[in-house]
């Protein structure tokens, strides 16, 4: 589904972040990415993500050549990826629903034939009751919650979540990492980049740790 092939990452005139990187990730696999703190894990995530490309090496996303692909073909590639960002990144102005459903109003897509589905996943992440709300009263859980959800909305094929654990407490932790194993079970693949042991001890899941620029993997 996704395959790095010695890949290396500088940004600008850097050191080499990312060193002779080669990996893949199956259709419908659950690994965690971990390791020290700057170590490269959102910067993978970034390239899995298709939102830097890589200094060297090849990256091959849904069986094309990442360096192909266009400019104009990305935000349709990117469709098929979900993604969940350390910061949530949701509008304030809008409410819990309207940020889930933005990415399909922004599609062109009518309400009236997505508004049970939105709301339908709202209820699966726990946030039936604070669809109406606007983020900034809602909690750093709940917030993880609703990014969540967004990146699910189109049925991603793969799921990439930055520490989506980092702000909650342990039973909300393990909450959410139930819906990542439930959303697994259903097809599709995930990835998550978490330095939480206590998380990664949870799940007999495939570890990738990135360390000095280099990448062990763990089956
Ligand atoms: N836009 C950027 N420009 C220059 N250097 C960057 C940029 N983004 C990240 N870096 C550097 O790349 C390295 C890896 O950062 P990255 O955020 O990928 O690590 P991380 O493993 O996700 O860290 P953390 O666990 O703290 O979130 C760090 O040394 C960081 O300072």
């Amino acid at each position: 589904m996704i395959r790095f092939e010695n890949v290396g990452l500088r940004y600008g005139m850097g050191p080499e972040i990312l060193r002779d990187i080669s990996f893949q990730i199956p259709p419908s696999s659950f690994q965690f990415l971990s390791g020290p703190s700057g170590a490269g894990k959102t910067t993978l995530l970034r390239l899995l993500f298709m939102s830097l490309k890589p200094t060297r090496g090849l990256i091959n996303v849904f069986g094309k050549d990442r360096s192909r692909i266009t400019r104009q073909e990305l935000p349709l590639m990117r469709r098929r990826i979900g993604i969940v960002f350390q910061d949530f990144r949701l509008l304030d102005h809008m409410t819990t629903y309207e940020n889930v459903a933005l990415p399909l109003r922004v599609r062109g897509r009518e309400e009236a034939s997505y508004r049970a589905d939105v709301s339908e996943l709202l209820k699966w992440v726990g946030l039936g009751e604070r669809m109406h709300v606007l983020p900034p009263v809602l909690s750093g859980g709940e917030k993880q919650r609703a990014a969540i959800a967004r990146a699910l909305i189109e049925q991603p094929e793969i799921l990439l979540a930055d520490e989506p654990t980092g702000n909650v407490d342990p039973p909300l932790a393990r909450r959410l990492l139930r819906l990542f194993i439930e959303l697994n079970r259903l097809g599709t693949a995930v990835v998550i980049a978490t330095h939480d042991l206590a998380l990664m001890d949870q799940v007999d899941a495939r570890r990738m740790i990135l360390s000095g620029g280099r990448l062990d993997i763990y089956d």
